[in-house]
C-alpha cells in the first residue's frame, strides 16, 4: 500500500480507493438513517460495486401462522401481531419472483430497507432479484433449504449522482397513503401541486411573471420597487403560508425557509431538494459509516452457499460494516406451524412447529430472550460462521446515537415491542488484519455450531423417487447469468424446453410448472352472445398485456419447438441466438374471461413464442426452503454485550 494514503478511521476506505457507499443521518428531518453516494455514479451505472445485489427474504402465510387463538386470521398491517418488518415488505411480483406459498411477502436487505423514498430525488432504481440455491442440493447437501435462494437485487442509478447525495428509492405513493401516521410525506402528485403553487405565488411574490424563470436576466431588476411587499413582509407572508395549520402533502413538498422558496420559483423545487440532500464527503467520512466494505459470493465454507468477502484493506479494530437492525420481541411470529382440517377450514396446530420461517437464519438472539435482531443493511445477511477461524465479531455501534439510542439497552423486551421503529445498531469489527479477498467470518457462538453438528450429523439427502427435482437443476443459471443484471437468470439458460410430447416419455417432475408472458386481448373483437362452445384462436405471439403496469404470465403448455426463422435475425441479437436458439408454440386452455357478468373461456395456439416469454416455476411449497429437514438456528449475540433487562427467559 501506498503510505502517504491515510486510512480514514471510521470507513476503512483510502485515498485511491474511495467508499462508494455510506450510510449516515438521513437529510430528511426524522428519518433516521440514509444511504449516501461516496463516489459520483453515471445514469444507469450500477451502484456499488460491479458485483451481485443485495439478498432477499421470502416469509410466508405469516398472517396464517400468527392465527388469533380463535382461529381467526390475523393481519400484521392491522397490528394483530407485532412484525417489525411490515413496513419493508416488497411484493414478490415488484421483485420478479412468484410467491412460493399462497401468501407470501419479501424483504430485501441493503438498498430495500436503508434508503429512504423522496418523490422529487428519486435517483435509484431497483430491479429483480435472482433465485438461485449457490449449489446446495437436497441431494447432497445438508446446507440445502438453509439459506434464502433469493439475491442479487442490484440497483441502478436513474440519474448522474453527485458523491455525496442521499440515494432515495422509490416505496410507491401506496406505501404512504395506506399507512397512518404518514400523512404529510408529499408523493408525486404533490410536487406538482406544489410547483403549480408557486408559479402562482412566484408573481405574487417576487413579481416574477411564469415563463421567464430560469432566464438569464436577473428577474430584481424587473420589478417595480412600490408593487411589490417588502423584503421581509415577504419572508413574514412565507412564514405564514408554511405555519398554516392544517396541514397538506403539497404544503409540505414546499421549501421551509424564504431562501430557499425564492430559490424553487428560479429554479424549481428539484433543485432545492437536490442541494438540501447533499452531504459533503467529509461529513460522511467523519460521521457515516462504509457499506462498501464487503462485497457478497460463493462461501470458502462447505453447505454455506454465499459469503461475504473484503474489498479492501481493514485493520484489526476496523469496521467491516454496520448493521442497523429491526427487533423482533416475540420469536414465536416466525414460527411455522403445522394444521389440521377443522369445520372446513384449514387451523393452525399451536403445539405442532414445523419450522421457522428462513429469516431466522440471518437473526441475532440470545438464549436467555425472546428478543431477535434482524440486521437488514448491505450484505452483512451474507456473513457465515466459524468457530475458531473467524476475523470479525459483532459490538454495539460506535458514535451513532441519532439512530443507535442505547436508552433502549434498559428497556424490558415488552417495552421494545412498543418500538415500532428501528432504533439499534451493530457493527462488525475486524478482529485481525483483514486482507482483500477474505471471506469474512464470526463465530455464531456454540449453541450454534452444536445445533449445526448435530444436523449434519442426522441429515438424510432427499430420494428421487420420493422427492421431486429442483427447479434450478433445470434452469441452470450460468456463470454470464449470475453476472447479468435486468435479466432473469434463467434467460441465459440454453437447455431446450421440452415439449408435451417430449415431457410423456421423459417428465418433468411434477412441481414444475410453466407460465407464458402472452398477449391474449389483441386481435379479438367484443362477443355479442358468449359463445356455445369454447373459441380457439391461433396467432403469432405479442408480448403480454399489462395489468396494473405489470405483464400477466398466464399457465400454457408447451407443444412444440423450433429453430429461430432467420427473418428474426434482425430482433434479436446473435448472443441471445447461440444461447437459446428456439422458438415455441405454446397453448393456453380454457382461459377464463369475464363477458359482462357470464363466465366465458377461450383456447389459445400461440406460435413463434420466444424462450423469455415462458417461465419455469417451482409449485408452492416446493422450493428448498420447506423441507422439513433443513436446517433453522439464530446467531448468538455474545454475552458480554446482550443487555440483562432484555433477558426475559432467565
Ligand atoms: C446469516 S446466513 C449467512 C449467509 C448464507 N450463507 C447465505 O448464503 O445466504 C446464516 C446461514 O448460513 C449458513 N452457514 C453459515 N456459516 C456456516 C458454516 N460454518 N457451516 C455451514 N453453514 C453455514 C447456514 O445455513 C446459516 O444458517
Amino acid at each position: 500500500a501506498n503510505n502517504a494514503e491515510t486510512i480514514s478511521e471510521n470507513s476503512g476506505d483510502v485515498d485511491s480507493d474511495p467508499c462508494m457507499l455510506y450510510i449516515a443521518e438521513s437529510t430528511i428531518n426524522n428519518a433516521g438513517i440514509g444511504m449516501f453516494a461516496g463516489v459520483d455514479f453515471r445514469k444507469n451505472q450500477l451502484i456499488g460495486r460491479d458485483n451481485w445485489g443485495d439478498a432477499a427474504f421470502s416469509t410466508v402465510d405469516l398472517n396464517w401462522h400468527n392465527s388469533l387463538p380463535n382461529g381467526q386470521r390475523a393481519s400484521k398491517s392491522r397490528g394483530d401481531y407485532h412484525w417489525p418488518l411490515v413496513n419493508y415488505d416488497w411484493t414478490s411480483s415488484g421483485l420478479g419472483v412468484r410467491d412460493d406459498a399462497a401468501d407470501a411477502s419479501m424483504t430485501v436487505t441493503g438498498f430495500g430497507a436503508v434508503p429512504n423514498c423522496h418523490f422529487s430525488l428519486l435517483n435509484v432504481k431497483e430491479h429483480h432479484v435472482m433465485y438461485d440455491l449457490a449449489g446446495l442440493s437436497r441431494y447432497d447437501s445438508p446446507g440445502s433449504g438453509a439459506i434464502t435462494p433469493f439475491f442479487n437485487r442490484t440497483s441502478t442509478a436513474r440519474k448522474d449522482i453527485a458523491a455525496g447525495s442521499e440515494l432515495f428509492v422509490n416505496y410507491g405513493s401506496k406505501w404512504f397513503t395506506g399507512r397512518d401516521g404518514f400523512d404529510l410525506v408529499p408523493v408525486k402528485d404533490s410536487y406538482t401541486k406544489a410547483g403549480e403553487f408557486l408559479d402562482n405565488y412566484g408573481l405574487l411574490l417576487l413579481g416574477m411573471p411564469r415563463d421567464e424563470k430560469n432566464s438569464d436576466n436577473d428577474w430584481k431588476y424587473k420589478l417595480t420597487e412600490s408593487v411589490l411587499l417588502k423584503e421581509d413582509a415577504r419572508r413574514d407572508f412565507w412564514n405564514m403560508i408554511k405555519s398554516f395549520p392544517y396541514p397538506s402533502r403539497a404544503r409540505q413538498a414546499l421549501p421551509t425557509s424564504y431562501k430557499d422558496v425564492v430559490k424553487a420559483i428560479l429554479k424549481g423545487i428539484d433543485t432545492v431538494e437536490v442541494d438540501n440532500s447533499m452531504r459533503s464527503l467529509e461529513y460522511l467520512k467523519q460521521f457515516g459509516k462504509c457499506v462498501d466494505n464487503i462485497i457478497p459470493g460463493n462461501s470458502t465454507i462447505p453447505h454455506a452457499g454465499r459469503g461475504a468477502f473484503a474489498t479492501r484493506f481493514i485493520p484489526k479494530g476496523g469496521l467491516v460494516a454496520p448493521a442497523p437492525l429491526l427487533h423482533f420481541a416475540d420469536k414465536s411470529t416466525i414460527n411455522i406451524y403445522n394444521g389440521t382440517r377443522f369445520k372446513g377450514k384449514y387451523v393452525k396446530n399451536e403445539t405442532d412447529v414445523l419450522s421457522k420461517q428462513i429469516i431466522l437464519n440471518y437473526m441475532f438472539g440470545h438464549p436467555n430472550s425472546t428478543l431477535h435482531l434482524f440486521p437488514y443493511s448491505h450484505h452483512v445477511a451474507y456473513i457465515n460462521h466459524h468457530s475458531t477461524k473467524f476475523n470479525a465479531k459483532v459490538q454495539w455501534a460506535a458514535d451513532f446515537s441519532f439512530y443507535h439510542r442505547e436508552e433502549l439497552f434498559n428497556q424490558s423486551v415488552e417495552m421494545l415491542e412498543n418500538q415500532i421503529t428501528a432504533g439499534l445498531m451493530l457493527e462488525y469489527i475486524a478482529v485481525r488484519n483483514i486482507h482483500p479477498g477474505e471471506e469474512i467470518l464470526i463465530d455464531y457462538g456454540d449453541a450454534w455450531q452444536h445445533a449445526w453438528d448435530k444436523h449434519v450429523e442426522s441429515w438424510t439427502p432427499a430420494t428421487l423417487e420420493n422427492d421431486f427435482n429442483n427447479l434450478t437443476y433445470w434452469t441452470k443459471p450460468s456463470e454470464e447469468a449470475a453476472k447479468t443484471r435486468f435479466k432473469r437468470a434463467e434467460m441465459y439458460n440454453n437447455i431446450p424446453i421440452k415439449t408435451m410430447e417430449e415431457q410423456k416419455l421423459d417428465p418433468y417432475p411434477r412441481n414444475i410448472e410453466f407460465e407464458c408472458y402472452v398477449n391474449l386481448e389483441i386481435g379479438i373483437g367484443p362477443y355479442f352472445e358468449a359463445p356455445k362452445t369454447t373459441p380457439f384462436y391461433k396467432r403469432d405471439w405479442v408480448d403480454s398485456d399489462m395489468v396494473d403496469g405489470k405483464k400477466i404470465s398466464r399457465k400454457c403448455n408447451i407443444t412444440g419447438r423450433f429453430d429461430i426463422p432467420e427473418v428474426y435475425f434482425d430482433d434479436i441479437n446473435q448472443e441471445d441466438r447461440d444461447h437459446h436458439p428456439f422458438f415455441y408454440t405454446v397453448e393456453l386452455n380454457n382461459v377464463r374471461k369475464k363477458q359482462g357478468k357470464k363466465l366465458i373461456y377461450e383456447n389459445h395456439v400461440i406460435t413463434e413464442v420466444p424462450y423469455d416469454a415462458i417461465l419455469m416455476f417451482n409449485t408452492k411449497y416446493s422450493s428448498d426452503t420447506f423441507l422439513k429437514n433443513a436446517f433453522r438456528h439464530e446467531m448468538r449475540l455474545p454475552n458480554d454485550i446482550f443487555p440483562t433487562a432484555w433477558m426475559n427467559l432467565l
